[in-house]
């Protein structure tokens, strides 16, 4: 089952009044099925972050459909995507955007607590989610009493705690070293496998890629080809490295 459906998705930017515009999406289709781990990965410039804009509503396509868990986020009001955004997507970020203020409980929590679950509902979810990536001991600190990857992974817990259609990740291991770029990947797909996450992830990263199920290249705003794991992830690693020296795609 398809949970994103691209149609000929077209964006142009300052294309209005008659002006030729940027086209950053030039007619891209494109699909994702219900619990895929997608990577999606290009050359600068090639309309990456256009993409995950358009899809997480903070950008308005051009034309084109893009439907998510059934839902046609075209056509919606900017109220209406507001909340679409906030009960059915599930972001990770480079710098996890935890609040300093709120104990890690209440930061994963902050979802459903806007949402007006009630404590019981929410102690529901949270309990084994947190149980699942190892912090639930964890539960009443502050971000600032705890280590990087541990703030990663209230991060992601924080991301899919209301069950959101899809996760979101852009460039998630961007400002981390080697092994909590590791660490992270790992809980990332652990989502994935094990708690049936649908995730979309951009990064230029072949090592975080390596990771994913499938991962789409982009170039000049379209699809340009797709590829998957043949093997093991060191060799989802060098084939990763073979498609960016046939398109481009490492930080330019
Ligand atoms: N706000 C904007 N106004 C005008 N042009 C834009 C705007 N944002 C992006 N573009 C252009 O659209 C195209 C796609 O940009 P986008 O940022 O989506 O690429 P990207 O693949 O994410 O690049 P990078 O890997 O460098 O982040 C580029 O030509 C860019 O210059």
């Amino acid at each position: 089952m398809d949970i994103i459906t691209i149609n000929h998705l077209v964006k142009v930017y300052n294309g209005h009044k008659g002006a030729n515009g940027v086209t950053a999406i030039d007619g891209m289709n494109l699909n994702v099925e219900k619990g895929e781990f997608v990577g999606i990965m290009g050359p600068s410039g090639s309309g990456k972050t256009t993409l995950l804009n358009i899809l997480s509503g903070v950008d308005k396509a051009t034309s084109g459909e893009v439907i998510i868990d059934g839902q046609d986020i075209t056509k919606l009001t900017k109220d209406q995507m507001a909340l679409f955004r906030r009960e059915r997507i599930g972001y990770i970020f480079q710098d996890f955007n935890l609040l300093d203020s709120l104990t890690l409980r209440e930061n994963i929590a902050l979802p459903l607590i806007l949402d007006k679950q009630s404590p019981n509902e929410i102690e529901d979810k949270l309990a084994p989610l947190m149980q699942f990536l190892g912090i639930f001991d964890l539960k009443d600190k502050y971000p600032y009493h705890i280590s990087g990857g541990q703030k990663q992974r209230v991060a992601a817990a924080r991301a899919i705690v209301n069950e959101p259609a899809v996760v979101l990740a852009d460039e998630p291991t961007g400002n981390l070293d080697s092994k909590s770029a590791n660490q992270l990947m790992s809980t990332i797909a652990s989502l994935n496998e094990q708690w049936g996450s649908t995730i979309l992830m951009v990064s230029h990263d072949p090592f975080a890629a390596s990771f994913c199920k499938r991962i789409i290249f982009i170039k000049d705003g379209n699809v340009e080809m797709e590829i998957r794991p043949a093997g093991d992830r060191k060799q989802f690693f060098d084939q990763i490295l073979e498609a960016q020296s046939v398109i481009g795609g490492g930080r330019a």
